[in-house]
């Protein structure tokens, strides 16, 4: 069986680097550029299985690749094992694996069962992952992101998901060290560290990693072994190179990316606001 280019950067890399998935925001033009500023793997948007299977509409606004997109995680929001393996068929000659979205804590997905509403669905997510790990043989990836679960024994209860997890065959694991209620308050960076000591799959940190030297640090405390970055990603798609904002070279690759790979003109705008926002001053940002 050949190597899975995921699981060779957990090798290759004291710690890898990571865009997280964002709805609306981590799609390939921004995937591209991100990848230029020394992130090594990156992850699609959320999509909803069920309707990625059933409508090629839903097919081409959701997925956008190329040959150099790579390595490259998909990630699905499922609640049927079934949909979510034919999902994952669907896509994989496409990208490295799938991964499965146990971390949305927003209230339509709570109540429609996707996301953290299956943090207390374990046998769901068993069944979830072991679908897609029979259907589909390595080297492509099954992997899963979840919060810390949130029960009063927090640390018993999120490491034995973990260790289930591990047993039914995921390949890495990513942890929002936040329980599904949590907003702003700080990461748990003790349930990380504790995770870390518990299971042999790789272990993606994440939760509030603005800096590269932020990511250093969540590494040297927890054990991680790769960090994923979101809303420090979006403010500098170059944080992952050393820079501490984004760098006018990194303004200039996403325009030229953006004329390239068709973006809207509002993701195109969207993105600039997020990128100069602590570079450009409060009076220059309001006219833009
Ligand atoms: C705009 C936006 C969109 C997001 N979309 C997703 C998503 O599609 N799937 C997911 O698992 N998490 C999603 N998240 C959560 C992030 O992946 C991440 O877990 C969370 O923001 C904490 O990381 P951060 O502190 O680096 O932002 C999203 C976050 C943001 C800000």
């Amino acid at each position: 069986m050949a190597d899975s280019v995921v699981l060779n950067l957990f090798n290759e890399n004291k710690l890898v680097n990571v865009c997280a998935p964002m709805v609306r925001y981590s799609k390939l033009a921004f995937r591209t550029l991100t990848r230029r500023y020394n992130c090594h793997l990156c992850f699609t948007p959320m999509i909803l299985a069920d309707s990625f299977i059933c409508s090629a509409k839903a097919r081409s606004n959701e997925f956008t690749t190329n040959k150099e997109d790579r390595p490259l995680i998909v990630q699905f929001a499922a609640k049927d094992a079934n949909q979510f393996a034919i999902a994952a068929e669907m896509v994989a000659s496409y990208c490295d694996g799938v991964d499965l979205n146990c971390g949305c804590p927003q209230s339509w997905a709570m109540k429609e069962g996707y996301g953290a509403h299956l943090l207390d669905k374990p046998h769901l997510i068993r069944d979830l992952v072991l679908q897609v790990r029979n259907r589909i043989p390595g080297p492509f990836t099954v992997s899963v992101k979840i919060r810390i679960v949130e029960k009063f024994e927090i640390f018993r209860n999120t490491i034995e998901l973990c260790r289930m997890l591990e047993k039914v065959g995921i390949s890495f694991l990513t942890v929002h060290a936040r329980t599904p209620k949590q907003r702003h308050q700080p990461i748990n960076t003790d349930a990380l560290r504790e995770i870390k000591s518990s299971i042999q799959v790789p272990l993606i940190g994440n939760g509030d990693i603005k800096t590269n030297d932020g990511a250093h640090n969540l590494q040297t405390y927890t054990g991680c072994d790769g960090v994923m970055a979101a809303r420090g990603i979006l403010s500098n798609p170059a944080m992952f190179a050393g820079y501490a904002t984004t760098p006018f070279t990194c303004v200039e690759d996403w325009i030229a990316i953006s004329k390239q790979t068709n973006v809207s003109f509002q993701c195109f705008h969207h993105h600039l606001v997020f990128m100069l926002e602590k570079v450009l001053p409060k009076s220059k940002r309001l006219i833009f």
